[in-house]
C-alpha cells in the first residue's frame, strides 16, 4: 500500500503543529488518514471562461466529503487572453501557463496533498494544470467551466451565429457602421463560458477528453446547461476513487503519467488535426509531455497529420459552427470514434473514468452506443438566453448524426485526407513551424510572395490598417517569440485587420509569434528558432521571396545557402544590436525578464529549461 503523501503532515506525534493548524482548517480527528485532495480552482471575475467558477469548488468539494475524501481548495490565475490581446498585456499571457503549474506545484508539495482536480477553462489555465499534474504524477481529473453559448444577432437583416472574433473583424471593416459594430458586441459573448469556437481554451478541453483526464463531454457541454453539472459531481467522486486505487490497491494505471502515456499523446493529437484546434494545442501538448517526460515531439505531430483526416470545421473556420454544435454531433467522443473506426486511435489507454479508451468510444460514441445517458448528454443544447449562471437552462435538441454535412464528419466524407494541422519545415524554419490548414482556403494551399517586414506585433497592424500590405505579400512579425517577444504573442488583431481589410484570402502572414484559436486564414506561426535565437527568420529581408507550399509541408525564403550564411556573418557582426528588432519600444518587466532568459524554442513548448542555470 502506497503511503498517502498526506501522512507527512498528519501522522506522527511530532505533527501535532500540524494538525493542530489542519483542525483550524476544519478537520476533525477522524479525518487524519483520509486522502486530502486540492481542488484546484480557477475563479475569477476577469474572465468570462471563469466567472461562474466560484462556487464549483465546493460543489467538487462537497462530493468529496461525500465520497470520503478531504477537499481543500485553493485558486489559480485566469488570463482573459481576448481582453489582453493587442497590447502590452498579451506578453503575460503564456508565461502565465508556467506561474500556473508551478502554483500549483507550490501548494499541492507545500501541504502534501494526495490528489488533484482541476478546475480549468481559458487558455493558459488547462495547460498549465496539465503540466502541473504531470510533473507531480499523482491522481489526477479534470473538469473545465465549459464553452459560452455562441452568440445570435440578426445582421443586417440575415440570422447569424457569431463569436468575439465577428466583433473584432467588424470594428476594422470599413463597410459596417458603428451601430452594427455595437450589435456584434453586445450579441457575440451572451453567457458564462469559454468563448464559443474551436479557440485555445475549448482545444484544450477537449484534449483532456482525449488524454484520458476528463469525463466526457467535458469539452463540448456548454457552462450554461444543467447537465454540465454532472461533470463536477463526477469528478469529485471520481478522484477519491483513483486514490483508493492508487493509495490502497497499488494501481499506478491511475497517475497522469500512466494515463497521458505516448500512446495518449497520439490519441490526443490525432483529435486536434482532425478537429482542426487552436495552434497552440501544439505548443501546450510538447510542454505538457515534456513535464511527464513522454518523448512527444514536433516530428511526431509532422507525422501525425500526413495520415490524419480533417473530419471537423468550427469557427473561425466556418462562420456557421461553434462548439454547441460540436457537442450536438457527438462532441470529442464522437470524433474519436470516427478516427477509431479508421484505426487511428490507441484503444488500449486508460482513462480517469474507463478501463480503457476503446471501452470510453464503446459507451459514448451517439452513433454506435446503446447507453440513453450517452445521448442525453450529446443532446444538451444553449438556451439562447444570455446569462452568467452555470447549469442554469435544460434546453435540449435533437443530435446531428449527419456524417456527410453535419459538423462532424466520417472518414469517406472528410474536408481532406490530411489533418487539420500541419507542420512546415524549410529554410526559414528548420526546426518547424504551424499551419492550421482547416482555416485555410484551399486556393492558398500554395502560395509565393514578397516578404513585408514588421519587428513587431504593433508595427504589422499599423503597416496592415495604413494600407501597406497588399494583396500577394507575406506579413512577416518576427522577434516575437518566447524569448523576443518575450511571451510570444497572438496576433489576432493582424489576422483579423487581413480580413478586414479584405486581404484574408490575398495574404500569407508569417510569424515567429503564435496566433489565437480565433484566427483563421494563412497564418503560420511558431517559426523556429525564433528571431532572437538567431533564426533564419531574423535574416529576411523587405521584399525577399518567401514560399510556401502546404501539401509539401515546407516553407523557404528564396536565398542560397550561401547568402543566409553571408547575412548571419553580417548580422553576428551586429554586436550589442544583433538578433533584436530595429526601432522598437516596448517596456518589458522584470518579471517577463525572468521568463524571457529561461525560456525554450516554440519547438520545444516554449518551457523554461532551468538546466542552463547551471
Ligand atoms: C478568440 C480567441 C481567444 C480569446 C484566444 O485567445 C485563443 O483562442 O487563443
Ligand atoms: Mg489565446
Amino acid at each position: 500500500m502506497a503511503k498517502y503523501r498526506s501522512s507527512t503532515t498528519t501522522q506522527g506525534k511530532n505533527m501535532a503543529g500540524a494538525r493542530a493548524l489542519w483542525r483550524a482548517t476544519g478537520m476533525q480527528t477522524e479525518d487524519f488518514g483520509k486522502p486530502i485532495i486540492a481542488v484546484v480552482n480557477s475563479f475569477t471575475q476577469f474572465v468570462p471562461g471563469h466567472v461562474h467558477l466560484k462556487d464549483l469548488g465546493q460543489l467538487v468539494a462537497g462530493e468529496i466529503a461525500k465520497a470520503g475524501g478531504i477537499a481543500k481548495e485553493f485558486n489559480t490565475m485566469a488570463i482573459c487572453d481576448g481582453i489582453a490581446m493587442g497590447h502590452g498585456g498579451m506578453l503575460y499571457s503564456l508565461p502565465s501557463r508556467e506561474l500556473i503549474a508551478d502554483t500549483v506545484e507550490y501548494m499541492v508539495n507545500a501541504h502534501c496533498a494526495d490528489a488533484l482536480v482541476c478546475i480549468s477553462n481559458c487558455d493558459k489555465v488547462t495547460p498549465g494544470m496539465l503540466m502541473a499534474a504531470m510533473r507531480l504524477n499523482i491522481p489526477a481529473v479534470f473538469v473545465s467551466g465549459g464553452p459560452m453559448e455562441a452568440g445570435k444577432a440578426t445582421i443586417a437583416g440575415k440570422a447569424v451565429a457569431l463569436d468575439l472574433v465577428d466583433a473584432m473583424v467588424a470594428a476594422a471593416s470599413p463597410g459596417i457602421s458603428d451601430q452594427q459594430v455595437g450589435e456584434y458586441e453586445r450579441s457575440a459573448c451572451p453567457t458564462c463560458g469559454s468563448c464559443s469556437g474551436m479557440f485555445t481554451a475549448n482545444s484544450m478541453n477537449c484534449l483532456t477528453e482525449a488524454l484520458g483526464f476528463s469525463l466526457p463531454g467535458n469539452g463540448s457541454l456548454v457552462a450554461t446547461h444543467a447537465d454540465r453539472r454532472a461533470l463536477f459531481v463526477e469528478a469529485g467522486q471520481r478522484i477519491v476513487e483513483l486514490c483508493r486505487r492508487f493509495y490502497q490497491q497499488d494501481d499506478a494505471s491511475v497517475l497522469p503519467r500512466s494515463i497521458a502515456n505516448f500512446k495518449a499523446f497520439e490519441n490526443a493529437m490525432r483529435l486536434d488535426i482532425a478537429m482542426g484546434g487552436s495552434t497552440n494545442t501544439v505548443l501546450h501538448l510538447l510542454a505538457v509531455a515534456r513535464e511527464g517526460e513522454v518523448a512527444f515531439s514536433m516530428r511526431d505531430m509532422n507525422r501525425l497529420s500526413l495520415d490524419t483526416p480533417h473530419l471537423c470545421k468550427v469557427a473561425p473556420s466556418v462562420a456557421h459552427f461553434h462548439m454547441e454544435d460540436v457537442h450536438r454531433a457527438g462532441g470529442v467522443f464522437g470524433i474519436l470514434a470516427e478516427l477509431d473506426r479508421g484505426g487511428l486511435i490507441h484503444r488500449d489507454v486508460p482513462t480517469v473514468h474507463s478501463a480503457s479508451m476503446g471501452e470510453a468510444i464503446a459507451r459514448w460514441d451517439v452513433r454506435s452506443t446503446g447507453a440513453e445517458e450517452a445521448k442525453k448528454r450529446y443532446s444538451a443544447a444553449p438556451g439562447n438566453r444570455p446569462t452568467l449562471e452555470p447549469f442554469s437552462q435544460e434546453t435540449r435538441w435533437s443530435l446531428d448524426l449527419d456524417r456527410e454535412n453535419g459538423c462532424i464528419r466520417d472518414l469517406e466524407h472528410a474536408y481532406s485526407k490530411d489533418g487539420g494541422l500541419a507542420v512546415l519545415y524549410g529554410n526559414l524554419a528548420p526546426d518547424g513551424c504551424i499551419v492550421k490548414t482547416a482555416g485555410v482556403d484551399e486556393s492558398i494551399w500554395t502560395f509565393s510572395g514578397p516578404a513585408r517586414i514588421f519587428e513587431s506585433q504593433e508595427a504589422a497592424v499599423e503597416g496592415i490598417l495604413g494600407d501597406q500590405v497588399k494583396a500577394g505579400d507575406v506579413v512577416l512579425i518576427r522577434y516575437e517569440g518566447p524569448k523576443g517577444g518575450p511571451g510570444m504573442q497572438e496576433m489576432l488583431y493582424p489576422t483579423s485587420y487581413l480580413k478586414s481589410k479584405g486581404l484574408g484570402k490575398a495574404c500569407a502572414l508569417v510569424t515567429d509569434g503564435r496566433f489565437s484559436g480565433g484566427t483563421s486564414g494563412l497564418s503560420i506561426g511558431h517559426v523556429s528558432p525564433e528571431a532572437a535565437q538567431k533564426g533564419a527568420i531574423g535574416l529576411v529581408r523587405e521584399g525577399d521571396m518567401i514560399q510556401i507550399d502546404i501539401p509539401a509541408r515546407s516553407i523557404r525564403v528564396e536565398l542560397s545557402e550561401a547568402e543566409l550564411q553571408k547575412r548571419r556573418e553580417q548580422m553576428d557582426a551586429g554586436g550589442d544590436k544583433a538578433w533584436k528588432p530595429v526601432d522598437r519600444q516596448r517596456a518589458v518587466s522584470p518579471a517577463l525578464r525572468a521568463y524571457a532568459a529561461l525560456t525554450t524554442s516554440a519547438a520545444d513548448g516554449a518551457v523554461r529549461d532551468v538546466s542552463q542555470l547551471g
